[in-house]
Formats: structure tokens, sequence, C-alpha cells
């Protein structure tokens, strides 16, 4: 378990985390998003005693990181892959961890396996793909099989068979009760992987949710409507206050109007209807629509 309270952090003028108190429970996948810059890196940082709070706390398992007796074995972080040195092989880099921690040589084997790096594990991690530095990360935050796991964007430019790949990893460590902590800007991501979500904008807790209360507190719900005699249903929805548009494949768009009124009015008046679904945003929509006040830079189209 993570317990934030108050947690701020201030460089100079700027607040990159501003009072955020949330708790990432375990046996589910915790997903903390937010635009680019918002502060997820600073806060990782800071439950991991690598940056100071400025005011507030953070424990783990009820104290600050630096306060555990053996912290490697309590929590397992891949916050940058590249943090890795070069010239090592990847099996080298995993046992010299393992005996700094007082962990058996198996381990480092165990958690090679895991992550599917056995047969290149003697070669030097210098010469590894973006998506192996990745899997090497994991493998190093696996090692000490914490029942805490923190993930800073890992599936950053990896290819869709790695992602796929991360995802089930997740979910299989919190299938184990663990907690898993993961950070993206990715929200179609998050919504494949992700239980809970944490999303923060400009410092700030934005939304602490699942992801269905997420996608329907921030989506504007729509009916989409068939019907061969869309002209009537489109009278009548207008004259009970919906608000109507028409798609180019022939189906009605319905908003500001329930779905079962819609369905209601239909029947009432002898319509015919081929099909009749809720439209919910996706929780990429959902996310933009939430967190469009407080993106650091925006892009603009057609400026010189
Ligand atoms: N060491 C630092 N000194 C000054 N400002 C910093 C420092 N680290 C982070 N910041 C600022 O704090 C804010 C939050 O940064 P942070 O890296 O935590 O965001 P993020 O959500 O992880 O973003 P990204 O998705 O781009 O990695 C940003 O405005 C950033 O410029």
């Amino acid at each position: 378990m993570i317990e934030a309270v108050g947690l701020t952090k201030r460089y100079g003028d700027r607040v990159a985390v501003d009072q955020l108190s949330f708790t990432v429970r375990p046996g589910q996948v915790t997903g903390f998003l937010g635009p680019n810059g918002a502060g997820k890196s600073t806060t990782m940082r800071m439950i991991l005693g690598l940056d100071a709070p400025t005011s507030g706390r953070v424990t783990v398992n009820g104290r600050p990181f630096a306060r555990l007796d053996n912290p490697m074995l309590a929590v397992g972080a891949l916050l940058d892959a590249k943090a890795i040195h070069g010239g090592r092989s990847a099996y080298h880099h995993l046992l010299c961890l393992a005996q700094t921690n007082n962990l058996p040589r198996r381990r480092v084997d165990e958690v090679l396996d895991v992550v599917g790096l056995s047969t290149v594990a003697r070669k030097r991690s210098k010469g590894f793909s973006l998506g192996m530095g990745q899997r090497l990360g994991i493998a190093t935050a696996l090692l000490g099989d914490p029942q805490i796991l923190m993930f800073d964007e890992p599936v950053n430019g990896l290819d869709p068979e790695g992602i796929l790949w991360i995802r089930n990893l997740m979910k299989s460590l919190a299938a184990e009760g663990r907690t898993v902590f993961v950070s993206s800007h990715l929200m179609s991501e998050m919504e494949h992987t992700a239980d809970h979500l944490l999303v923060i904008g400009r410092g700030r807790l934005i939304a602490d949710c699942t992801v269905k209360e997420f996608i329907e507190g921030n989506s504007v719900l729509a009916t989409r409507v068939r019907t061969p005699d869309a002209p009537a249903l489109a009278a009548l929805v207008s004259a009970a206050g919906g608000t109507v548009t028409s798609e180019p494949d022939g189906s009605l768009l319905v908003t500001e109007l329930p779905m079962r009124r819609v369905g209601d009015l239909a029947f009432d008046n002898g319509l015919r209807l081929h099909e009749l679904a809720p439209l919910q945003a996706s929780l990429e929509q959902a996310f933009m629509e939430l967190t469009k006040d407080s993106v650091e830079y925006h892009g603009s189209l057609g400026a010189q």
C-alpha cells in the first residue's frame, strides 16, 4: 500500500506536485495518468525517497521509503530503463544487485526467465533494443519479489507485442495480490490495463476512481439509433428536448435525452427500431476533456 497525504514538491516558484493525497491499494493495477509535465515522475521519485517533498508525506506500507528495513524486498521500481551500466551483461547486472541485497543467485535466473531474456542474458546490455532494456528494467524491479511494483511509462517506445506482454505482466502481478502502480500518458493503454485511475494535471489530483467511473463521469453519453423512419424519430426526439445529428451511415446520434426515453418515444409512436445503443467516449476522449485546462503545452494547428 502506498499512501500520500498533502504531498507537495516545489522547484523554485514552480509547483510540480500540489497537495496530492491518494492511496494505491494491493490486488489491482492503479494507473497514474496525466499529460506531460503533470508531476507523475516527481511523485514516483518522492515515493522512492529520491526526492524530498517540500511538504506533506508519502509512505510505503506505513513508513517512508528510506525507513523500510529492506527496500528492495518491499518495492520494485522501473523509473528509467536506461539507468543501467551498458558494459555489463543482463545477468551480471542482476547478480550484482542480488548479491548486495542477500538474494539467492537462482532469483536472477528466475526473473530473466519471467521477462524472456534468458537467451541473451550474457550479452552486454549496451546492445539491447529499447524493448530488451525495458525488460531488463522490469527484471530488476522483480528481483526482490516485492509486493509493491512501480513502473514509470513502461510501454514507451515498445512494439505491440512488447506492450501486450507488459500489460499481461502487470495484470498477473496484481492478480497475485501485489500493488501495481503504473504511470502513463497513454490513455488508451490504461483503458485495457488499469482497474483504478489516479489522474493528475499540473500537479493536482483531478480524479481518483475506477476506469468505469472515469469514463461514465467524464464522457458525453450519446445514443445511436437506427430506424427506417429517421425523420419522424428525429422530430419526436427534438420535440422532447433532445439533440439529434444525422450520421453519414444513416444512423442518428441523440444527446441530452436518456436512451430509455428515445426507446419509449419510438415505441409509443409505432416507429420500428433497428438499433438503440449507448455511445460512450473512449478513455482517451474522456481524459482529454478532463485535462484540457491542465495541459502544459498546447499544439496549434495552422500556426505560423
Ligand atoms: N529537477 C527539476 N527542476 C525543476 N523543475 C522540474 C524538475 N523536475 C521536474 N520539474 C518540473 O516539474 C513538473 C513535473 O514534471 P514531471 O517530470 O514530474 O512530470 P511528468 O508528469 O512525469 O511528465 P512526463 O510525462 O513529461 O514525464 C514539470 O513542469 C517539470 O518541468
